[in-house]
């Protein structure tokens, strides 16, 4: 349904633009503005808001839908509320006021990563128990601030908490990114992000490039900075600003209970799925490394890939789409019946 007239506009739109408005952008987003966002979405859905402060400042926001039999694990749907920066100069529209134009793109810094995502899940859940449905699994939506500079004060803490485990996660769906095709695409695994910041003191000289060697072991790529810097002679040293070192795979096998559950609703609702491994990282990476299995999924097929792009956007009725999506994933996920490991 697209909506010119901005009385009819369907008002899971309008909710998305309003999200989109708060500017929880990089290096100082307004995490305040996001939670009590979400604290009044908790209102309106009945559903308990927990908080969550890892770090003074940084708070994990949980909304839960509890189901019908709570010593199951449960399905956990994350998403994070900080954005990338932006070059205002290269937008055709404030990135900060969710434009829409005539055609129905939403224009906005989020509107792809990942503030669709997060309304999605909310609408989802919103459309479900305003049906009356109510499944076996408790469902968690988490929201969580710093992804975008690493995750060390959000979900990298988050993991390790006691408010983590006692959410007993069985599952996680987190971002993934935009197809150009007809079909979504699914990620089971991801890129290990090692960044590296180089000091090196004394006179100026000129700047070594990054050799690239995609053969190298990660082990012999970390010698082979050691040996640089050493060869470069006194006062070089090197420090990871990022190193990250437990890539895990999320089964895509159809004997897995979960990928079954998620595949087999996609199939359902005839979307052709394309499984990747993520060519960046995301918070899956740190939900895998304490052994929960995680898909990153955003539905936006027919949509080019712009996240930490200029104008960045998304059409409306993909958005809408992409609501059903996840009904029919959350009905399908939050009703997998017990599995051996879990009795
Ligand atoms: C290594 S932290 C990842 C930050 C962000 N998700 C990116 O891929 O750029
Ligand atoms: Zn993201
Ligand atoms: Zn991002």
């Amino acid at each position: 349904m697209t909506t010119k007239d901005p009385e009819s506009e369907h008002p899971s739109v309008t909710l998305f633009r309003q999200y989109l408005r708060i500017c929880t952008v990089q290096p100082n987003p307004d995490y305040g503005g996001a939670i009590t966002f979400l604290e009044e979405r908790a209102r309106q859905l009945g559903l308990s808001c927990q908080k969550i402060e890892v770090v003074p400042g940084f708070v994990i926001t949980v909304l839960t839908w509890p189901g019908t039999n709570p010593s199951l694990p449960s399905i956990l749907l994350n998403s994070h509320t900080d954005v990338v920066p932006v070059f205002k100069e290269h937008w055709h529209h404030d990135p900060f006021e969710a434009f829409k134009d005539s055609e129905g793109y939403i224009y906005a810094r989020g509107s792809q990563d990942m503030k669709s995502v997060s309304i999605q899940y909310l609408e989802a859940v919103r459309r479900l128990k305003s049906e009356g449905h109510r499944f076996p699994r408790t469902i968690h939506m988490t929201f969580v601030p710093d992804e975008e500079v690493g995750g060390h004060k959000g979900m990298e803490l988050f993991v390790k908490r006691p408010e983590f485990q006692a959410l007993r996660a069985g599952f996680v769906l987190d971002e993934g990114l935009a197809n150009p095709t007809d079909a979504f695409t699914v990620f089971y695994s991801e890129r290990s992000p090692w960044w590296v910041q180089v000091t090196s003191t004394g006179k100026p000289g000129h700047a070594s490039r990054f050799i690239e060697d995609t053969a190298a072991e990660k082990l012999a790529f970390e010698k082979q900075l050691q040996r640089w810097c050493q060869e470069a002679g006194e006062g070089v040293t090197f420090e990871f600003a990022q190193k990250f070192t437990e890539p895990r795979m999320t089964p895509t096998d159809d004997s897995d209970p979960w990928w079954a559950a998620f595949s087999g609703a996609c199939k359902a609702m005839n979307l052709t799925l394309e499984p990747e491994i993520f060519p960046a990282a995301t918070d899956s990476r740190f939900i895998r490394a304490v052994g929960i299995p995680a898909l990153g999924f955003s539905p936006m097929n027919r949509t080019p890939v712009l996240l930490h792009d200029h104008n960045e956007r998304l059409h409306e009725d993909i958005f809408l789409r992409g609501v059903d999506i996840y009904t029919g994933l959350l009905s399908a996920l939050a009703s997998v019946p017990t599995l051996p490991s879990e009795s």
